[in-house]
């Protein structure tokens, strides 16, 4: 039985249903294996909730069927969704710390991951306190070495081949939207070729279309806009792991499909449109897209 719930209860799947520019109530939706929310709308303002709850409650019956969207184009983040990537970051992080006598701390890593490397560099440096040692150009310039030598070994993460190698055989067209640098997707990619010669395109981080990194979005409209057809954002689905990654791809119009690292706390998984543990949880079917013809999903 689903029931209409505020947007402060937490505990149970939900979805959210809002008049446009107003309000926005939230509908739980029965369990379903994995922690995953989906939602209908999203507004501002959060003060007539009451007025749209008939609406809600008629509307919850046939949730699930009305409000699917419908995908056709899906762009992956790369850094700690499709490669793992970010566990190098927070060593590198940790190694300079300790020059400074200081510990990395993952409250931080939420601001971090997604970023641009030089924004994230501004941040590392002013909120660790280190800024009037080291400034953001030192700082990247003293990770480069050391990055440059893990991000080849890095590993793919689990259920990105299965799901990559699916939408290419169902001919769901893909594409790429990082943070990261092109010499250091390189790096990163020199291993994993198969499954990145399976997107349409690339776009990285100092992609001159790239005007803002993440929050910003860009990335995902440049990626939107590359397809051999012109897309609808709100036909897009973005797979990400960082929360200003997630809030990239609202700002761009697109749902989002969030595979957080465990460590992040739970408070930076709101506005992704489905929260996941990993990409083996992922159901196309959900998104109106080609379901999978293995056991699981
Ligand atoms: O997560 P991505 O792929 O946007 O990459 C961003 C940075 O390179 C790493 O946080
Ligand atoms: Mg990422």
């Amino acid at each position: 039985m689903r029931r209409l719930q505020t947007e402060e209860d937490e505990e149970e799947e939900s979805t959210e249903l809002a008049m446009p520019g107003e309000t926005r109530a939230r509908v739980l939706l029965p369990s379903k294996p994995g922690r995953k929310r989906r939602r209908a709308f999203k507004s501002k303002s959060h003060d007539r909730a009451h007025q749209i709850s008939t609406m809600a409650t008629a509307a919850a019956a046939s949730l699930y069927s009305s409000v699917k969207p419908s995908i056709t184009h899906v762009v992956f983040d790369m850094d700690g969704l499709l490669l793992d990537t970010e566990i190098f970051y927070s060593e590198v992080q940790e190694k300079i710390l300790a020059r400074f006598g200081k510990t990395f701390d993952w409250s931080l890593k939420p601001k971090l991951m997604g970023r641009k490397a030089i924004e994230s560099a501004k941040i590392f440096v002013e909120e660790m306190g280190i800024a009037d040692q080291l400034t953001p150009e030192g700082f990247l310039e003293e990770r480069e070495g050391m990055l440059q030598h893990m991000f080849p070994d890095c590993k793919e993460m689990p259920g990105v081949k299965r799901l990559i190698t699916h939408l290419h055989a169902n001919g769901v067209p893909m594409a790429v939207a990082t943070g990261s640098h092109k010499r250091h997707f390189a790096l990163k990619t020199q291993n994993h070729g198969n499954i990145f010669a399976m997107m349409h395109h690339v776009v990285t981080g100092d992609d001159p279309e790239v005007k803002k990194g993440k929050p910003s979005p860009d990335c995902f409209l440049v990626a939107a806009r590359r397809f051999e057809t012109n897309v609808d954002p709100s036909n897009v689905l973005v797979f990400e792991d960082a929360p200003v990654g997630v809030a990239a791809a609202k700002n761009a119009g697109m749902y989002v499909v969030m595979v957080p690292d465990p460590k992040l706390d739970a408070s930076y998984q709101k506005d992704a449109d489905e929260v996941l543990t990993s990409l083996l949880d992922f159901n196309p079917s959900n998104w109106g897209l080609p379901p999978f013809q293995d056991a699981k999903n």
